[in-house]
């Protein structure tokens, strides 16, 4: 099976062109094996980049422990790149069809590649997540809950995919003796309030229009960055009077911006996409 590894600001998956070769017969199990960074080729996943009736390309993407989520921000740029680079779609506007509709791609072409891509996003769905408890007072896209012992206030986001954002202390951003991402990270995700687990970010508010994140990923633990995941901060941000519609988000891999636009309701996010190398995996 040919593959290329890609990434967009390190969070990087394993891409196969499917709409030129057959599918793999089972994409949970492959994400699996050829995300091990041990074993495999090493990757935070996998994405398959798929024929459309409606689309010039529809993506599946698969998380790391094989889970298939609706969506993947950093993975689509990646996909708009494949589909322009390797001759599938040559447009600078592109569509791909993912599992939270077809959504429209502006690439920034140079020398016949692109680099740099802009994606609407779609509509922040705020009603999706089932909490608990709510502040009082809030809108109930806000929720108090303890996980790992630790109380944490979280706005909840779906981009298509579900995200709790919570505002967080230093202590978040420290890795040298103890990371409370990869100790409270999984305990978000597996929270009973999220029976479909969750992608959880923590933040630092700068400013209005500039923040600081870490993510644990829902079925791939912390990566460089998460493309839905800023948006969702991005949106959390608006809803609880912490930053304003435009955004500048440092993510560990880079950084994106971002824009919950007034006039659509949509989000818009703005980041490179890169290709690693290309290479063939074993198939039995
Ligand atoms: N890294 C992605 C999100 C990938 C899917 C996520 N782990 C989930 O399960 O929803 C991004 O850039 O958006």
């Amino acid at each position: 099976m040919r593959f290329t590894k890609m990434h967009g600001l390190g969070n990087d998956y394993v891409y196969v062109d499917c709409v030129r070769t057959r599918p793999p017969a089972n994409p949970a199990q492959l994400s699996q094996a050829v995300s091990d960074r041990h074993f495999g080729i090493g990757a935070d996943g996998l994405i398959l980049i798929c024929p459309s009736e409606r689309a010039d390309a529809r993506m599946r993407m698969f998380n790391a422990d094989g889970s298939e989520s609706e969506m993947c921000g950093n993975g689509i740029r990646c996909v708009a790149k494949f589909v322009h680079d390797h001759g599938i779609a040559t447009k600078s506007r592109l569509t791909i069809e993912t599992g939270r509709g077809v959504l429209g791609l502006d690439l920034e072409v140079r020398d016949g590649k692109a680099v740099r891509v802009r994606v609407n996003m779609g509509e922040p769905i705020l009603e999706s997540a089932k909490i608990p408890t709510t502040l009082p007072g809030d809108p109930p896209v806000n929720a108090k809950l303890v996980a790992g012992g630790t109380t944490f206030e979280v706005t909840c986001v779906s981009m298509g995919n579900p995200h709790a954002v919570v505002y967080a202390g230093d202590e978040f951003f420290r890795t040298d003796t103890r990371d409370l991402v990869a100790e409270l990270g999984p305990k978000l995700e597996y929270h009973e309030a999220f029976p479909r687990r969750i992608n959880a970010h923590f933040v630092r508010v700068h400013s209005p229009s500039e923040v600081t994140m870490r993510t644990w990923e829902r079925g791939s633990g912390i990566t460089l960055a998460c493309g839905t995941g800023a948006c969702s901060v991005c949106v959390a941000g608006v809803l609880t009077g912490r930053t304003g519609r435009k955004l500048l988000a440092h993510l560990p891999g880079g950084d994106l911006e971002l824009e919950w636009a007034e006039a659509d309701n949509c989000v818009y996010m703005t980041g490179p996409a890169t290709e690693v190398f290309t290479g063939e995996w074993p198939t039995a």
